[in-house]
């Protein structure tokens, strides 16, 4: 379980007016408790959604609070809590560091599987499992861009978290790997914590955070969620009311 108690996270910003520099509050103080297995994160540009991604494997420590991840602090548990949780970036070059797939997911192994043979075929099987298995030995320059976000996933998925956090994922995606990448991280047996512009792929999750202003101003099913975020960025209500399709009463 992820548990954040009244984190806060800020940070020295220089004075537009010229005068000392000033901390500024990113985000909080937030306190929740992520327990379902999907949950996705909204907010218009800046509002501080990656802030808050990023606290929860330690990416970014909070100047106040505690974060902690199955009873592990960000702050003082660091590795361990890294171990646990994954996090896949929006641009996939900002995680690919080798130069073809094979050897990136085998880097990712490193730690775990000592063994330089049982780490490839791990990542081989890793690449296959994503659909990757044609490309392993190919350069990494020789992927889509599809094909890089499966592999950033891949090789952070192949070390087994308990819990992936994905900021923005499918951004950079055209629809076709959009739905792939969707699919795929809707299918994980993990827990998921994904940031999104996308708010069709937020109603098909189970729970939904609202950041406005480093706040959050709403933490709920995708319906009512999604409500309160376009009514503050004064949306229309989605035509297809796709964001309560999901939490529609089942008629037998
Ligand atoms: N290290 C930092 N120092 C100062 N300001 C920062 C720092 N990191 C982020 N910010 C500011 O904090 C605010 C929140 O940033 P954050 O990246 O969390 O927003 P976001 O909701 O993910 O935005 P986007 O949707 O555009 O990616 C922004 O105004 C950003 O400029």
């Amino acid at each position: 379980m992820i548990e954040l108690d009244a984190a806060e996270v800020t940070a020295w910003s220089p004075d537009p007016a010229g005068g000392p520099d000033r901390v500024v509050r990113l985000l909080g103080p937030v306190s929740l408790r992520l327990t379902e297995r999907h949950v996705a994160v909204v907010g218009a540009n800046g509002s501080g959604k990656s802030t808050l991604a990023r606290l929860l494997n330690g990416l970014v420590l909070p100047s106040a609070g505690r974060v902690r991840v199955d009873g592990l602090d960000t702050a003082s548990d660091g590795p361990a809590v890294r171990r646990r949780v994954g996090f896949v970036f929006t641009d996939p070059d900002a995680q690919i560091v080798m130069p073809t797939p094979v050897e990136d997911v085998a880097l990712s192994l490193r730690r775990t599987v000592p063994d330089a043979r049982e780490r490839e075929a791990r990542a081989l099987e890793a690449l296959a499992r994503y659909g990757l298995a044609d490309r392993a030995h190919v350069s990494v320059h020789a992927l889509s861009g599809g094909q890089r976000q499966l592999l950033a996933l891949a090789a952070v998925l192949a070390t087994e978290p308990a819990v992936l956090v994905c900021d923005e994922p499918t951004t950079l995606l055209d629809l076709r790997w959009r739905t792939h990448v969707d699919t795929l991280l809707a299918s994980l047996p993990q827990q998921v914590v994904v940031v999104t512009h996308d708010l069709e792929a937020a109603a098909r999750a189970e729970r939904v955070i609202v950041v406005d202003d480093g706040r959050v101003v709403a933490d709920d099913e995708p319906g009512p969620a999604l409500a309160h975020y376009r009514a503050l960025m004064g949306a229309a209500p989605s035509p297809h009311g796709a964001e309560h399709a999901r939490r529609a009463p089942v008629t037998p």
